[in-house]
C-alpha cells in the first residue's frame, strides 16, 4: 500500500525487482512505464538466472522501445547476450577486462581439508584471524543457521543472514554486522552480490560455490575501493573439480593458506561439543517453528534462541599465550 502512495506520485527513479514491478504494473491503479526513458538491469545475468526471464520479457513489452538500456555485471553471459539481441538496438558492450579479473589488492588462498574437519578448520582460522570481520559464505539456509549457532556457542559474535529469514530479519543481521557489533556474517549467496561493506577484512568460502562466477561477487564483498582483503576457499575430497574450475575461470593458481595442523587438532574436542549444541538448538528451533507456524516472529537470527549459548567450556577460544 505504502508502495502504491509512492508510485501515485510519479517517481522520477523505481528501484525494484522484477516481480514487484510486475505486481504495480498489474495491480497498481495508475502505474505504468509508458513514459520510461532509461532502464537499467543491475547483476543483469543473476536477473536472467534466477528464472525472471517471463518477468523481465513482460517488462519489455510495456515499456517504450526508444529508451537507453544499461546492464551492469561483474560476469557477463550469453543470457545476457540474448537479452542483447532481443531488446536493444544498437548494443555496445563495455568491458574492463576481456576475462574475469578479481582486483589485486585481494588475497586469494584455498585450504585442502578433509570435509569432515571444516569446522575446526573454520574456528582455527577464525582465531588466527582474530580482529577482523568476516564474510562466511555457506551454500544451505540450514548450514548457515547450523554453523551461526556453532560458532556462538564457542562464543564468536556470528550472525546468520539467508532467504529463509524475514525482511525484517535479514535487515536486522545486516545492520548489525555493518554496525560491528557482529563480527561474522554467514550468508548464502543472497549476500554474495551487491552488498557493499566496506570493513569487510576476510571472506571465508566455506561451501564451495557451485557455480564458479559466484565465486568472483563472493570473494568482491571484501578489498572494495581499494581496500586490500583476503579470501580464503575450503576445498575438499568433493569440491577439487569445482575449485579447478573456478581457477581457471580467474586465470590464477592460488596459494594454500598456511595451518598447523596439530594445533587445528586440538580444536577438536570443543569443536565437536559445540557441534553437538548447534544441532540441539537447530532441532529446537525448528520445533518451535513447527509449533508456532510463525515465520516472522520467530528468532530467525537464532539470538533469542541460544539458551544453550557459551556452555562449551571456556566460551571464546582465546589464542595460546606467546602467538
Ligand atoms: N569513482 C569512485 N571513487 C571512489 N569510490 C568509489 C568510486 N566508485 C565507487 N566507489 C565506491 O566503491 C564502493 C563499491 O561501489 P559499488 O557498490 O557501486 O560497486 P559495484 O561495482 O556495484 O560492486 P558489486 O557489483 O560487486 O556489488 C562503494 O563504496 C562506492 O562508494
Amino acid at each position: 500500500m505504502s508502495q502504491s502512495l509512492a508510485l501515485a506520485k510519479k517517481p522520477h527513479v523505481v528501484i525494484a525487482t522484477p516481480g514487484r514491478l510486475i505486481d504495480h504494473l498489474e495491480n497498481t491503479k495508475g502505474f505504468n512505464l509508458r513514459a520510461l526513458k532509461y532502464l537499467v538491469m543491475d547483476e543483469a545475468d543473476r536477473i536472467l538466472n534466477m528464472d525472471f526471464e517471463t518477468e523481465v520479457d513482460k517488462i519489455l513489452k510495456v515499456i517504450p522501445r526508444d529508451r537507453k538500456t544499461f546492464l551492469f555485471s561483474a560476469t557477463m553471459t550469453k543470457k545476457v547476450q540474448k537479452l542483447q539481441r532481443a531488446a536493444l538496438k544498437d548494443p555496445v558492450k563495455c568491458a574492463v577486462s576481456s576475462k574475469y579479473q578479481t582486483v589485486e589488492k585481494l588475497q586469494q588462498y584455498y585450504i585442502f581439508i578433509p570435509s569432515k574437519f571444516k569446522d575446526t578448520y573454520l574456528v582455527y582460522i577464525l582465531n588466527e584471524l582474530a580482529g577482523n570481520s568476516f564474510m562466511i559464505f555457506c551454500s544451505t539456509c540450514n548450514n548457515t543457521q547450523r554453523t551461526a549457532l556453532l560458532l556462538r556457542n564457542l562464543g564468536f559474535t556470528a550472525i546468520p543472514l539467508h532467504g529463509q529469514m524475514s525482511q525484517s530479519k535479514r535487515l536486522g543481521s545486516l545492520n548489525k554486522f555493518k554496525a560491528k557489533a557482529r563480527s561474522i556474517l554467514l550468508a548464502t549467496d543472497v549476500a554474495s552480490r551487491g552488498l557493499d561493506i566496506p570493513h569487510v577484512d576476510v571472506v571465508v568460502n566455506f561451501d564451495i560455490p557451485t557455480h564458479s562466477k559466484d565465486y568472483i561477487h563472493r570473494v568482491g564483498r571484501t578489498a572494495r575501493a581499494g581496500r586490500s582483503g583476503k579470501s580464503i576457499t575450503f576445498v575438499t575430497q568433493y569440491d577439487v573439480e569445482l575449485f579447478q574450475r573456478i581457477e581457471h575461470l580467474i586465470g590464477k593458481k592460488l596459494p594454500v593458506f598456511p595451518t598447523q595442523d596439530d594445533e587445528v587438532m586440538m580444536l577438536t574436542e570443543r569443536v565437536t561439543e559445540a557441534q553437538r549444541f548447534a544441532r540441539m538448538e537447530l532441532r529446537e528451533h525448528g520445533e518451535k517453528k513447527k509449533r508456532t507456524r510463525d515465520d516472522a516472529g520467530d528468532n530467525d537470527d537464532t539470538e533469542g534462541a541460544m539458551g544453550v549459548r557459551n556452555k562449551v567450556a571456556g566460551g571464546k577460544m582465546k589464542k595460546r599465550k606467546g602467538r
